[in-house]
């Protein structure tokens, strides 16, 4: 069954106006939304811990910036973005002892409410609203007037406004331009998960290195190998965002395509696709979830031994040689605060 679509006339800002939105947390998709919504119109305030980093960006930024519990007293709205693994930990100290009927909470992820690491009281509208990209992105789309397609779902609608106001802060982020496709905590989270897993980042990251060492091996130059598995992956990932497979197909040359269909589906074959169903049901059984809060809670020794060994594989530095001949392509300073990089 197809989604339900809500574009730019379906949706208004009304809901959100005399409201206070707290977005607590200003990391990537905090600063996204917080800015894109005061640039709709909305009243945003931003709760977050004394120490954090956020805090001068976001004043910076002409935000009113409060300790957490006291963003959630002020607000209507809440949303919760700081990451998944420490929302139990802020709903707990700062959240949970504030909320009282008549507030809604909002989640940009399901994974805590589809997980349960939180249990919030069913006196209060529980409401996601889910770009489809990184928050870098959305602020980005918004400021040049597009919007990235953004995902809404109802889990508790005390109020029965719970829809109209998921989809007015929908339209306050730039989503509506886009379009807005209604959906589950439950798919949301899973299909989320499957697609950072296995395809988007988990996927896409162990192919190109997978064909960057493999050429390598075989003798060639580095910077051929990363070109062809990481350069020109971008180029070639556009003409398919733009027109599809067949698209990107119509601007490759016919050897190109010959080898696409011929050699691809034997490189990723069906012993792949069986990964990723395994991968998948890891998912909907919860058992990544356990793993990786446990993995969060023991100090992440291994996240932070694969992130190392990640960082210092030989295509990042052949990488950072060759981006910085092309003047044009965005640099990030990486590390600081999410926030203070569009
Ligand atoms: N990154 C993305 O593009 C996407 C994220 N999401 C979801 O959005 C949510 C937020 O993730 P993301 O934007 O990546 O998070 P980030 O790591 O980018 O930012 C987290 C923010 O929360 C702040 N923070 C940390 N601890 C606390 C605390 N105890 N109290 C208040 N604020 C705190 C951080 O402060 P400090 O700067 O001091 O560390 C930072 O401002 C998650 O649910 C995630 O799944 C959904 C879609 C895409
Ligand atoms: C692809 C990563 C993502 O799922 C996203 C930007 O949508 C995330 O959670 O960051």
């Amino acid at each position: 069954m197809a989604a339900t679509i809500y574009t730019e006339n379906d949706a208004s800002l009304a809901p959100l106006q005399g409201k206070t939105c707290a977005v607590i947390g200003f990391g990537s998709q905090g600063h996204a939304h917080a800015l894109n919504l005061k640039e709709s119109g909305v009243n945003v305030i931003i709760g977050l811990y004394p120490e954090s980093k956020s805090r001068k960006v976001a004043e910076e930024r002409g935000f009113k910036v409060l300790d957490t519990a006291e963003a959630v007293k002020a607000a209507d709205v809440i949303m919760v973005a700081v990451p998944d693994t420490v929302i139990p930990k802020v709903y707990n100290a700062d959240i949970a002892p504030n909320l009282v009927e008549g507030k809604t909470l909002l989640f940009s992820h399901g994974f805590a409410i589809h997980f349960k690491t939180i249990v919030p009281p069913t006196e209060v509208d529980i409401i996601m609203v889910a770009p489809k990209g990184p928050g870098h992105l959305v602020r980005r789309q918004y400021t040049e007037g597009k919007g990235v397609p953004t995902l809404i779902a109802i889990y508790q609608d005390k109020s029965g406004k719970a829809k109209d106001v998921a989809l007015a802060w929908a339209k306050g982020i730039g989503g509506t331009r886009g379009g807005v496709f209604e959906t589950t905590f439950k798919e949301e989270t899973e299909t989320d998960l499957f697609g950072e897993q296995v395809v988007l980042c988990g996927g896409t990251t162990a192919l190109v290195k997978a064909g960057f060492e493999t050429l390598v091996e075989a003798g060639y130059q580095p910077e051929m190998a990363y070109f062809e598995c990481l350069h020109e992956l971008k180029l070639i990932v556009d003409l398919m965002f733009e027109s599809g497979i067949a698209g990107m197909r119509f601007s490759i040359s016919e050897t190109a395509e010959y080898g696409d269909v011929s050699v691809g589906p034997k490189i990723i074959d069906d012993h792949v696709k069986a990964n990723m169903k395994a991968a998948l049901v890891r998912i909907q059984t919860g058992e990544f979830a356990k793993e990786w809060t446990d993995e969060y809670n023991a100090g992440q020794p291994n996240f932070n031994r694969l992130r190392e060994e990640s960082k210092n594989h030989p295509i990042e530095e052949v990488g950072g040689r060759l981006r910085s001949l092309m003047s044009w392509v965005k640099k990030r300073e990486l590390g600081g605060s999410q926030a203070s990089y569009e």
